[in-house]
């Protein structure tokens, strides 16, 4: 069964109009989000991790269409995770940071920290625990950031440009890990400028050109066993 599936979507955000005449998002799939500056990329993600509500269309989560109203969005939500362009830490240390979404989620003591380390050295910043979030570079920044979605392990992760600002080597290492998620059956979509990336990781295609959705995957129907 599909994961989020979009349909007849239309979104005004100021001027602009976001639309989506039909995505349909399956359960551990690689997708790359391509498209110019200013063509709706990050206003799609932010859709996809329903924050924010068409103005018209339906969307889908396992079958279900979504109501929109608080407490079951608020379920929803903590399936999915987006991490932002310009991703937001809070001050205190690095492993609070990783700590704050696990703990809503009912982690706590060893296995806490266990994901926690686990998510560090998975993005090169194994020993950045005690490390102060406002202490740290830039490409720090960013991947203290990524371990933070990582380590939450959503059904559906959301990834605004992961790998702008990395050193190649780390690109490297990051493509290759954010390509075996989806075989542990998380839902990837990867927005990304790199006209490399998607040849190199080998995801599935989704186009936007001025605000459309211009191409994307073609949706086979379900089979039935009768
Ligand atoms: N909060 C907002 N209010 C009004 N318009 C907005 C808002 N955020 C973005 N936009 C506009 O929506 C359009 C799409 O922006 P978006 O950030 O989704 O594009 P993008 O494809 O991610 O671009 P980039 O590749 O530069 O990151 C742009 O014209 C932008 O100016």
């Amino acid at each position: 069964m599909a994961l989020l599936e979009l349909n007849n979507i239309s979104m005004l955000q100021g001027d602009f109009e976001l639309q989506v005449p039909q995505l349909t998002l399956q359960r551990g799939q690689l997708y790359v989000l391509r498209g110019e500056n200013g063509s709706g990329k990050s206003t799609l993600l932010r859709l996809l991790a329903l924050l924010q509500q068409p103005q018209r269309g339906e969307i889908c989560f396992a079958g279900e269409p979504i109501a929109w109203r608080a407490e079951r969005l608020q379920a929803l939500r903590q399936k999915i995770t987006l991490l932002d362009q310009n991703p937001f830490l809070f001050a205190g240390s690095v492993e609070k940071n990783l700590a704050f979404g696990l703990k809503l989620r009912g982690i706590h003591g060893d296995r806490l920290r266990q994901k926690i380390d686990q998510a560090l050295a998975v993005v090169g910043l194994s020993g950045f625990q005690k490390r102060r979030a406002k202490e740290l570079s830039g490409g720090e920044s960013r991947r203290v950031a990524l371990a933070r979605a990582l380590c939450l392990q959503p059904k559906l992760l959301l990834l605004d440009e992961p790998t702008a600002n990395l050193d190649i080597g780390q690109v490297g290492v990051l493509e290759k890990f954010l390509v075996s998620l989806p075989q542990q059956g998380m839902t990837v979509v990867i927005a990304s400028h790199d006209s490399g990336q998607a040849e190199r990781i080998g995801g599935e295609v989704v186009q936007m050109a001025r605000g459309k959705l211009i191409d994307a995957p073609a949706v086979t129907p379900e089979l039935k066993v009768v």
